[in-house]
């Protein structure tokens, strides 16, 4: 069987990054940034004022006393027309060019102006150059990257790139990714479930993982365990970037959907990898004519097995698909609050809570029926990995663990 490594190595093998589109910075908000952007400017383009007041030498005050002659007022916007010379100084507003000469500003309140002499009493502590301005491209220089490739984009890398002069971007939009259950035991959330059934949970956890994952959901409902029903869902799933399965993956009679995904045309990448829960994974690839593949994975239906595979597996390629320079789960190392006895033929991601004590993550590993026990995650906030076998894992050991 796939070991976890191995199905991580297959799945970033076969899921090729999306083809970058153009688009505005209006519409580019949660894409990922296909090139990186270079800034066409000097931030700030000019020493600038921060604060209203005076631009001054400060080897004219630099023990934040003096008196010198106005030569004119200069405004955010337009540009100075007299440069400083000794014992001179402009009146300047915030944002505003510095005159040459000039290496810092005296705020308007300490100031005191005689209008008709045209001088300024400056009393304000000692003057260093820099005092409140900031120096022509401190910030960034002309021709610097301003945000690398493979960044995802939120509002203040919107704002940089449009600060920068790249109002038009290259970027990899956020997939669809349509969620088929699958069934006969399984009604909708809102009905009562009679006997043999029980409620189709995964499909709207999957929806919101897929939200979480900043992709957009496509749920097609609940598929039952017939083929021919199962292949008109599963054809309508195939339109999306991504088509995730919930259950019918295992070895039960009625476990249809490998057969029927190769029956659509998808060919299996790999099937089963082994760790636990999430054992029956499956995963594969339509390659279509014209038109970009479709990535399969077959999730087990245990929701907790759904779950993990999610966010481990799905999550990964998804990343993947967007250019994310590292698309592997990261791992946080956290030290155990007590200790843990692991057992069991495979490595086990068992739910925990992750908590950050004195700069230090702790983790403690949450009691779970297993796969089928939901509500052992609900109390979690991550997954903690133990190896292969029965080993007592002491408090206070640093072990790895995933934050979901
Ligand atoms: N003989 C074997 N049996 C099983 C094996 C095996 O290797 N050999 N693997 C076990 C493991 S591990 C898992 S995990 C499950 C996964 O099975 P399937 O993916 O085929 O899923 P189903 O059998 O359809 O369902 C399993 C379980 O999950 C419930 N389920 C299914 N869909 C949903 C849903 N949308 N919402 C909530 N719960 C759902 C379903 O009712 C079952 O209880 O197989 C083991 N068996
Ligand atoms: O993958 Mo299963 O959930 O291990 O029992």
């Amino acid at each position: 069987m796939l070991s976890v490594p191995e199905a991580f190595a297959q799945i970033l093998r076969t899921v090729q990054p999306a083809t970058p589109r153009s688009c505005s910075l209006f519409e580019a908000t949660h894409g990922v940034l296909a090139e990186d952007a270079v800034s066409d400017v000097n931030i700030p383009p000019f020493d600038k004022a921060l604060m209203d007041g005076f631009a001054v030498r400060s080897s004219d005050v630099p023990d934040g006393t003096g008196t010198l002659q106005i030569q004119e007022v200069i405004y955010a916007g337009s540009v100075p027309t007299r440069s400083l010379e000794a014992g001179q100084t402009s009146q300047i507003m915030t944002g505003a060019p510095l005159p040459e000469g000039a290496d810092a500003v005296v705020q308007i309140e300490h100031c005191q102006i005689n209008e008709a002499e045209q001088t300024v009493q400056i009393k304000t502590t000692p003057v260093a150059p820099g005092k409140n301005m900031l120096y022509r491209a401190s910030v960034l220089e002309q021709g610097a990257t301003v945000v690398k490739a493979g960044t995802f984009l939120r509002a203040q890398e919107i704002g940089a790139l449009a600060e920068t002069g790249s109002p038009q971007i290259s970027v990899r939009r956020t997939p669809s990714v349509a969620i088929l259950a699958t069934g006969d035991e399984l009604v909708p959330p809102e009905q009562k479930p009679e006997a043999g059934q029980i409620r189709n949970s995964n499909e709207v956890m999957l929806h919101s993982q897929i939200l979480q994952a900043d992709a957009r959901p496509v749920p097609l409902g609940i598929a039952r365990d017939v083929r021919s029903h199962l292949r008109e869902k599963i054809q309508e799933g195939l339109k999306s970037d991504f088509l995730l399965l919930s259950g019918g993956v295992s070895a039960g009679e009625l476990d249809l959907v490998p057969s029927e995904l190769a029956a659509a045309g998808v060919k299996q990448v790999f099937h089963k990898v082994n760790l636990k829960p999430g054992k029956p994974l499956w995963f594969g690839i339509l390659e279509q004519e014209g038109r970009a593949p479709c990535y399969i994975f077959g999730l087990p239906g245990n929701p907790v097995s759904s779950m993990v595979c999610f966010e481990l597996f799905v999550r990964s390629a998804l990343r993947q698909y967007l250019g994310f320079p590292d698309p592997m789960p990261q791992p946080v190392s956290a030290r155990l609050t007590a200790d843990f006895q692991s057992r069991g033929d495979r490595p086990t991601y068992q739910p925990a809570r992750i908590d950050w004590s004195e700069g230090e993550a702790t983790v403690t590993p949450l009691q779970s029926m297993g796969s089928a026990d939901l509500h052992a995650t609900v109390a979690a906030n991550g997954i903690a990995l133990f190896a292969t076998g029965n080993q007592l894992y002491q408090s206070g050991l640093p072990i790895d663990t995933f934050l979901w």
